[in-house]
């Protein structure tokens, strides 16, 4: 993937629109084009003639998903260990605009290709990203739980993510928060709890996360792949009236869903 990523430095503008993939995922070509009907099957077994994304990985359905969060939170570093399986160590280098990758996962039998876009937690990219927001089918709302502003900065901040969720994204957009780099238990400064009040508060799922040792990160990404609306899911037979939580029992204690 060709990550704009360059040595954070003070004067970085905000890359060119043109240069920016464009929010249908092609690239690139203006942000912001119409969003795309996620491409839900009839239910029922796949027919021939899948999409693919190249290279014959084939999907049943398309859901966009969107990282936000302040700059340093772990977003890009995320999205690696969820793609690749690696963590980015080393020096941080800010991510620039907005990129994504593609992960096809099998959820209950069907092909769900995972769009996730990675945005730039900067303030002086705000603008850019909201272009993308009303594609996005989930949100996933990432703080570091060593830095105590990146925890308030989603919900008080006069620019909270929360708000510009509220702002930009579509009414019905999937929500989960995240704490990450849950693994520096040293540097700890927002405690689980904290997390877990605030996601009941907006009846979010939550988790903590560690893009450093994997910790809940495939869980993650596929909780929101199951959290896809119903349409594009099939919807088993005896539907739960609430979404059951898919937490391996040894993690359930970072999990804050709403049931378990
Ligand atoms: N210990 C630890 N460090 C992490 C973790 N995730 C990210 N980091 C480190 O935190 C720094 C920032 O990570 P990034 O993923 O680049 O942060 P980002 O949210 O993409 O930042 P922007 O692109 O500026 O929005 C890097 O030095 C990473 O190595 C984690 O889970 N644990
Ligand atoms: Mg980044």
């Amino acid at each position: 993937m060709s990550r704009k990523k360059t040595p954070k430095t003070k004067g970085a503008s905000a890359p060119a629109a043109s240069a920016l993939p464009a929010a249908n995922g092609s690239r690139p070509t203006r942000p912001g084009t119409a969003r795309p009907v996620p491409q839900a099957r009839p239910n029922g077994p796949p027919q021939p003639g899948r999409p693919s994304l190249g290279g014959g990985d084939f999907y049943d359905v398309a859901f966009k998903v969107m990282l936000v969060g302040d700059s340093g939170v772990g977003k890009t570093c995320l999205l690696v260990r969820f793609k690749d399986g690696a963590f980015l160590a080393g020096t941080f280098i800010s991510t620039v605009g907005i990129d994504f990758r593609n992960k096809v996962l099998d959820v209950d039998g069907m092909k769900v290709k995972l769009q996730i876009w990675d945005t730039a937690g900067q303030e002086r990219f705000r603008s850019v990203t909201h272009a993308y927001y009303r594609d996005a089918h989930a949100l996933l709302l990432l703080y570091d739980v060593t830095n105590k502003a990146s925890f308030d900065n989603i919900q008080l901040a006069p620019q909270a993510w929360l708000t510009e969720t509220q702002e930009y994204a579509q009414h019905d957009v999937v929500l989960m928060l995240l704490g990450n780099k849950v693994d520096s238990a040293q540097e700890r400064a927002v405690k689980r709890e904290d997390g877990e009040k605030l996601a009941k508060e907006y009846g979010l799922p939550f988790m903590e996360t560690s893009a450093k040792t994997g910790l809940n990160v495939d869980l993650a990404f596929t909780a929101i792949a199951k959290q896809g609306k119903p349409g594009l899911l099939p919807v088993p037979r005896a539907a739960p009236q609430t979404i059951p939580c898919i937490c391996a029992p040894r993690t359930r204690a970072t999990c804050f869903q709403l049931t378990h």
